[in-house]
C-alpha cells in the first residue's frame, strides 16, 4: 500500500513543524532537510524551480527525516500530472479559490474515472520505474492534497473548499491574504488574523487539518495555539539573508543595507 507520512503525521497528536525551501538547490535542501524538520516546502511558485530542479531536491530530502511538499506554480492538471510522475506525494497548491477550483485540482490527481491524471507511470519515478506492480491502483491513497488559502474570495468560499472530497487539509498564506485583504506587507494585522481564524474555524469543522507559514517565532507559536497542526517556521532564504547581513555588519559592512526586508519569512 502506497503511504504517506506527512498525512499520517497530520494525525498524530504533535504539529509538524517545517521549513521553507527558496533556494531552489538540492544541497542546501538536503543540509535543511536533515536539521530536524518533520516537513520542508519545495517551493515552485516564488522560488527559480523548474521540474528538474524539484526532481532534485525530491532525491536530496528522501535521505533526510523530513517530507517533502511540492508547490506547484499553480493548480495547472499538465504541471501536477508531472509532478506526480516524479515523485511528489504531497502538493501544496497556490490560490485556491473556489469549490470547483478544489475539485478541479484533485481530478488532477486522480487517473480515470475518478479523475484525468494521466497515466505515464511507466516512466515515472513515482511507480519506482513500474516496479511498484499495484502503483495505478493504489497512487491516490499515498497523496496529500493541500489547498493554500490566501485571498478574500478564498475565505468567502472556505466551507466548500475544506469539504471538498479529497481536498486533505487547508494552507494560510498569509502574505498574499493580506495583500487581498488591503494589508499589504501586515500579515499580523487584525482583519488578516480574523480571517486566518475563520479558515481555521472552517477546517475544523470538516476535521480537516491547517497549516501556515509563520513569518516570525510569535506568529509560528500563535499559528500553532491557534490549531494549526503543520506550521513552516522560517525559510532557507531568510535566515541566509539575515545571517550573513548580520556577520558582513558586525565586521562594519553592509552598511547600505537598513535591514532584512520586512517580509522575514
Ligand atoms: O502568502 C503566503 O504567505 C504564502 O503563500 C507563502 C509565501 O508565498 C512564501 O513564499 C513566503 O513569502
Amino acid at each position: 500500500m502506497v503511504t504517506n507520512r506527512f498525512k499520517d503525521r497530520l494525525g498524530s497528536a504533535d504539529a509538524q513543524i517545517g521549513l521553507w525551501l527558496g533556494l531552489a538547490n538540492p544541497y542546501t535542501a538536503e543540509l535543511c532537510a536533515s536539521a530536524g524538520f518533520d516537513w520542508v516546502v519545495v517551493d515552485g511558485e516564488h522560488a527559480p524551480n523548474d521540474l528538474r530542479s524539484i526532481l532534485a531536491q525530491l532525491q536530496a530530502i528522501a535521505g533526510t527525516s523530513a517530507e517533502p511538499v511540492v508547490r506547484p506554480l499553480s493548480g495547472d492538471a499538465n504541471l501536477i500530472k508531472q509532478l506526480l510522475d516524479i515523485g511528489t506525494q504531497t502538493l501544496l497548491i497556490p490560490m485556491v479559490e473556489t469549490e470547483d477550483h478544489a475539485r478541479q485540482v484533485v481530478a488532477a490527481t486522480r487517473y480515470p474515472p475518478a479523475g484525468i491524471r494521466g497515466v505515464g507511470s511507466a516512466l515515472a519515478r513515482a511507480s519506482g520505474w513500474n516496479r511498484q506492480p499495484a502503483y495505478l491502483e493504489t497512487a491516490m491513497h499515498g497523496l496529500c492534497i493541500i489547498a493554500q488559502i490566501e485571498t478574500a474570495a478564498a475565505v468567502q468560499n472556505v466551507q466548500e473548499i475544506a469539504a471538498t472530497d479529497g481536498i486533505d487539509a487547508l494552507f494560510v498564506g498569509l502574505s498574499d491574504l493580506a495583500a487581498s485583504l488591503g494589508h499589504l506587507g501586515k500579515p499580523d494585522h487584525p482583519t488578516v488574523q480574523s480571517a486566518f481564524e475563520t479558515v481555521v474555524a472552517a477546517a475544523n469543522e470538516v476535521g480537516k487539518p491547517v497549516g501556515t507559514l509563520a513569518a516570525n517565532e510569535v506568529i509560528a507559536r500563535r499559528a500553532l495555539n491557534a490549531g494549526c497542526r503543520f506550521v513552516s517556521v522560517g525559510s532557507d532564504v531568510g535566515l541566509l539573508a539575515k545571517a550573513t547581513t548580520s556577520l558582513a555588519r558586525a565586521f562594519g559592512r553592509s552598511e547600505q543595507v537598513s535591514s532584512v526586508g520586512t517580509s522575514i519569512y
